[in-house]
């Protein structure tokens, strides 16, 4: 089976990762790409990495360039998927890398977001109970954001095996491409580098719903999240550092039980061994994820860590999984365990 994809934003961050992962897909065959501000340069201007890519010119991204594909990739700002995808038909697989069908709850969305919901669509985190069902042969594929795969990845085996209380605390780092490819002044080489800030502190970020989405479906019972996000000097890479009271009797041996028997049969995710922990340059332009969990006695906290690449399993590579298997491919297709190091 060959399928043919094109890929909306092929300028940004987001999209560059998945022509880098499409490009050695088996099935793939790359048609269309298009941008915005870019549109009508040459890739090999804007993704200079991607070489064999360096000659095709950007189009515009209308639903006309994009329709007669196999699949339609939409690596576009948050709010702008709906429209373009609205005009697509249904017989294409359209995978969404924004947010815009993420939510479940139109409330949450238009809170958070400060637009019309667009809907739901299934939700391409295929680790979490019951997404590989509703992903297996879907038109449409919401794919998660960057910091609910790494922390979800990191707490929900915890909530799914009753082991942890409903109010989880998590502060997370990620590298600055998770911000996209827009100047910004606080994105600028002289602010980030040597320092590490906070931001979106205090229940603002727009990922604490999508957290509690997936967390409370997991407990099967209401989770609060406090979500603290931090920039890190470094191009990628998510670690997030999760924790929730422990309930009465868990162990350090409970919870790795726990993480295990969720992991055993899990391609991407990795509990590694006691005593190592996560980090980021192990996951450089892979799809794994490391996650590691211990009891803090003491102050009987769970505390699960996990890294991920924020643009490959974070995005790009998490697209990539969502759709083999709504087109019934291997899962593993076109992704790799294998980082970069040092
Ligand atoms: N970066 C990350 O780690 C992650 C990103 N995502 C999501 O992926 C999507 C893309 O993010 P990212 O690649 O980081 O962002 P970038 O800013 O790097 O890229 C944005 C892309 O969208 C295009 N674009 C901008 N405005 C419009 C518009 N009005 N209509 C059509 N196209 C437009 C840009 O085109 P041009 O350059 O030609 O103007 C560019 O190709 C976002 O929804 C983001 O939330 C999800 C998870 C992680
Ligand atoms: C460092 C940084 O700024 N990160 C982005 C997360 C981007 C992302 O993964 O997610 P979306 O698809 O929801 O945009 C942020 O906090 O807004």
């Amino acid at each position: 089976m060959t399928v043919r994809a094109a890929v909306a934003g092929a300028s940004g961050y987001a999209g560059g990762e998945l022509l880098r992962l499409l490009l050695t897909h088996p099935e793939v065959e790359i048609g269309a790409l298009t941008g915005d501000s870019n549109a009508g340069r040459r890739l090999g201007a804007l993704q200079p990495h991607l070489l064999p890519l360096a000659d095709r010119v950007l189009s515009e991204t209308t639903a006309d360039v994009l329709a007669a594909h196999d699949v339609v990739f939409l690596a576009l700002p948050h709010g702008r998927s709906a429209a373009v995808a609205e005009q697509l038909g249904p017989d294409v697989l359209v995978v969404d890398m924004g947010a815009d069908f993420r939510l479940k709850d139109a409330a949450d969305w238009e809170r958070f977001y400060g637009s019309p919901h667009a809907g739901t669509w299934p939700y391409g985190l295929p680790e979490l109970p019951g997404a590989r069902a509703a992903l297996e042969g879907s038109k449409r594929i919401a794919v998660p954001g960057c910091y609910p795969t790494a922390v979800s990845l990191a707490l929900y085996p915890a909530y799914a095996a009753g082991l942890a209380g409903t109010e989880a605390v998590i502060v997370a780092a990620s590298g600055t491409s998770g911000a996209g490819r827009t100047p910004k002044p606080h994105l600028l080489g002289s602010e980030v580098m040597g320092s590490m800030s906070p931001y979106g502190v205090g229940g603002v970020h727009r990922h604490t719903p999508e957290m509690i989405q997936n967390l409370s479906a997991a407990a099967g019972e209401p989770v609060t999240v406090s979500f603290t996000p931090t920039l890190a000097p470094m191009p990628r890479g998510i670690l997030a550092t999760c924790s929730a009271t422990a309930r009465e009797g868990v162990t350090a041996e409970s919870l790795r039980a726990a993480y295990e028997k969720a992991f055993a049969d899990e391609p991407f995710v990795h509990l590694l061994p006691e005593g190592q922990w996560p980090a980021t340059a192990s996951v450089h332009g892979s799809n794994a994820v490391q996650v590691q969990v211990t009891h803090d006695a003491a102050a009987n906290r769970i505390i699960a860590i996990s890294a991920i690449d924020n643009l490959t399993k974070g995005t790009a590579g998490g697209a990539v999984q969502s759709m083999n298997l709504a087109l019934g491919l291997p899962e593993e297709l076109g992704l790799s365990t294998i980082g970069v190091a040092p």
